[in-house]
């Protein structure tokens, strides 16, 4: 078998171990991979010309991506994984307990194990690319680091920002990574290995004490300061989490533990729920997101087709959609956009969204204001169409208004070339419908972004019938530039999201009607696991965009989307939600004291409020509309596969990742069993509760959808 790691001797003493995994872009850790770097640890120990060790990476790009997740996936039993722990934490003690200095030179992704591998060693420097990146994301697998990491980080950047780390997964940048002493130096790549020698060369060096405030001093220098900072640690993950994912806890109590018994206990307690966490249901679900939006990254939305070059976008309308898309085309593509809008309003909206991203980089030190102005100098503005010849794709995030989309589309036809892709961002309209004008309709596609774009990964790329597999590829392709995640959808009024998520919100407003209140609904879904409530998030959408959407989806799709009449009853109170500060919850002064439903609108309603029900009801009642809507989206064809089903729910509006998505789910519920809840729902609410005729099969038949 091709070797993964090799030793070359320096003359001046230091050796060189390279990683470089044959055959794969990212260097991952693999049990298998134990005897070749005892065999070599054997060797450097009983070598005395060997005065010093630099570990690297032989990819160009990455460090070490962490423990192969497959590798994680393959395990039969908790104690299967729990082994593993074990491995890694006897040869990352061999490596920390050699006897020459032993530096980690990091270039690229350092995350989970790579980092727990570096932090074995004695130091590390990395390099001040925007390549590289420290973390130990384990925690979004549904896992802890296993490596050691929950006894070494905090050992070596404090208890505070080693929970900080592990409890959200987050990556930090070099200068961060230093500033915490998750490094002790960062350089140029291009003297990356030179330093580290040099490092190695001057020695094993004492720990550098963790640069503390007194007040944190205290708090982690003292067991009952420390048991403060773990108690509030878990009342907070428990609020976060309400309990949802095991992790976490997990997280705090390795710390907890190894602080109070020393490093070896706490690497065993490490050990033992690493193995649990590993077995658990949610973690599969979450490493099955990993590898679903690994598989789609290959994919380019149209089979074999080629994506066009990407050199110039134009996006008209400067409002909060066509702001964010402006800005993520250049913070993330990179690409040169030019926003047409039709006053200077709209335009210097989009400057400004596009400034207030790039600045946060600049504040957090991780962008210089140099960089920040390079990238702010990639967006142009005008009142005019001039400049925009050359675009390769238009995206208009205009008023969704099929007359000025037909203008647009002519516009654009008019000013750019034959081969300019115009993409609308259009949340219901069926892009059939805006392509109906275009004497170039298979340039014409969907590309639905969710608010806030800059945050929500997802976006629908809606081919129509006569859309060029090109159009697609190549709207694939600009999407994920943007870093976004895309699935193809078909047309059809409300695509998939917006269409699984009005039955949800519909039901939630019925029982709303029903006397359940505000708060109650919402404390409901986010105990399930949801990010939000369904009424804070219609306050965040608008209630008056809901209300727009749900006639489009109702002619089209029938009497199950019907919203109820009630509503109209808050549009004509003018409550359009957050955005004029009216709605379900108060705005402005008055929620200065916290989130408050605005009780005025239960008399707007005209609704008494009824005995609460169980909130497992509430939630169940709005879920499995949303379920049996996915399955009817998977029947029309307006998604591909379940797997799409999944990552679009999961991230364009945040369906719980914990349980994978709304077909794992149903997997994990069973056809037969949500047949019979949708059933017995049907008898006493109606027919909006009937099961799709292909959940009826798939019960009939016990099949699964994975
Ligand atoms: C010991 C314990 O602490 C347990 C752990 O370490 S659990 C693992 C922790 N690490 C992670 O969660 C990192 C997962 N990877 C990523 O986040 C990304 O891959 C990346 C940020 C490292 C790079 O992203 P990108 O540049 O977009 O590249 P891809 O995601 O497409 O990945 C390229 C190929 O590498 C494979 N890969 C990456 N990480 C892992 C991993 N940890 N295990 C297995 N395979 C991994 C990925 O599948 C791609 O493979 P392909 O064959 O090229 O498609």
């Amino acid at each position: 078998m091709d070797k993964t790691f090799n030793l070359s001797r320096r003359e001046d003493g230091i050796a060189l171990l390279t990683m470089d995994v044959p055959g794969e872009t990212m260097n991952t850790l693999k049990a298998q991979f134990a005897p070749e770097i005892t065999a070599i640890l054997q060797e450097i120990k009983s070598d005395t010309c060997i005065k010093g060790l630099v570990l690297i990476s032989g990819k160009a790009d990455s460090f070490v991506a962490g423990a192969d997740i497959s590798m994680l996936d393959a395990c039969q039993s908790a104690e299967d994984a729990r082994l593993l722990s074990r491995q890694g934490h006897h040869v990352f003690a061999e490596l920390e307990g050699l006897n020459i200095p032993v530096v980690a030179a990091i270039h690229g992704a350092c995350l989970g194990g790579g980092l727990e591998l570096a932090m074995a060693c004695h130091s590390r420097v990395c390099s001040d690319s925007a390549k590289t990146m420290l973390g130990v994301p384990e925690v979004q697998l549904g896992l802890l680091p296993g490596g050691g990491g929950t006894q070494r980080l905090p050992r070596l950047v404090g208890i505070a920002k080693a929970l900080d780390l592990m409890l959200t997964g987050k990556q930090v940048r070099p200068k961060q990574a230093l500033k915490m002493g998750l490094v002790d130096d960062v350089v140029p790549q291009s003297i990356l290995l030179e330093s580290a020698i040099e490092l190695a060369k001057a020695g094993k060096k004492a720990r550098k004490p963790v640069k503390q405030s007194l007040v944190t001093r205290l708090l982690e220098g003292t067991p009952v300061g420390r048991n403060i900072m773990f108690d509030q640690a878990g009342k907070q993950v428990m609020k976060k989490t309400q309990g949802n994912y095991p992790a976490p806890m997990k997280i705090i109590d390795c710390v907890r533990q190894g602080m109070a018994k020393g490093l070896e206990k706490g690497l065993e307690v490490e050990a033992s729920h690493f193995g649990e966490l590993v077995a658990t249901a949610e973690s599969a679900a979450l490493r099955s997101i990993f590898f679903a939006t690994t598989e789609m990254k290959k994919e380019t939305g149209a089979g074999d087709a080629t994506a066009r070059p990407l050199n110039k976008a134009v996006i008209l309308g400067g409002g909060l959609m066509g702001g964010g898309i402006a800005s993520v085309t250049t913070t993330k593509a990179k690409i040169p956009v030019r926003v047409k809008d039709i006053n200077e309003k709209g335009l210097s909206n989009a400057l400004g969204y596009a400034y207030k991203l790039l600045d946060k980089g600049v504040k957090r030190r991780y962008m210089s204001a140099a960089e920040r102005d390079k990238l702010m100098a990639l967006m142009t503005t005008t009142t005019e169409y001039k400049g925009v010849k050359d675009a390769d794709i238009v995206v208009e995030a205009v008023f969704e208004d099929l007359k000025l989309k037909h203008q647009m589309v002519q516009d654009i036809e008019r000013e750019c070339s034959e081969h300019t892709i115009f993409a609308s961002n259009t949340s219901s309209l069926p892009i059939t419908q805006i392509a109906e004008v275009a004497s170039r309709p298979e340039n014409v596609i969907g590309l639905h972004y969710f608010s806030p774009v800059e945050k929500m990964p997802l976006v629908e790329v809606i081919a129509h019938e006569k859309t060029s597999p090109e159009t697609i590829a190549t709207t694939v392709a600009f999407a994920r530039k943007q870093g976004k995640t895309p699935i193809v959808v078909k047309d059809g009024a409300g695509f998939y999201v917006n269409r699984i998520l009005a039955l949800y919100m519909n039901e939630a407003a019925q029982l709303l009607l029903e006397g359940q209140s505000v708060d109650h609904l919402d404390k409901a879904l986010v105990k399930f696991g949801f990010p939000v409530g369904p009424m804070t998030l219609l306050d965040e959408v608008g209630i008056d965009v809901g209300a727009k959407i749900s006639p489009i989806l109702e002619k089209e799709l029938g009497e199950r989307f019907k919203a109820p009449a009630a509503f109209d009853k808050l549009l004509a109170d003018d409550r359009k939600g957050r955005k004029n500060g009216k709605g379900f919850y108060v705005y402005g002064k008055a929620s200065k004291k916290g989130k408050q439903v605005d009780e005025s609108v239960y008399a707007v309603l005209g609704l008494k409020p009824a005995t609460a029900r169980e909130p497992k009801e509430i939630a169940q009642r709005c879920v499995v509309q949303m379920l049996n809507e996915a399955v009817r989206c998977l029947e029309a064809g307006i998604i591909a596969s379940p797997r799409d089903g999944d990552i679009g729910a999961i991230f364009g509006i945040g369906f719980p990742p914990f349980l994978g998505g709304p077909f794992r789910y149903m997997d994990t519920l069973g056809a037969g069993q949500l047949v019979s809840i949708l059933e017995g729902y049907q008898a006493k609410y109606g027919d909006r509760f009937a099961p799709a005729p292909l959940l009826k099969t798939m019960a009939a038949e016990n099949k699964r959808f994975y």
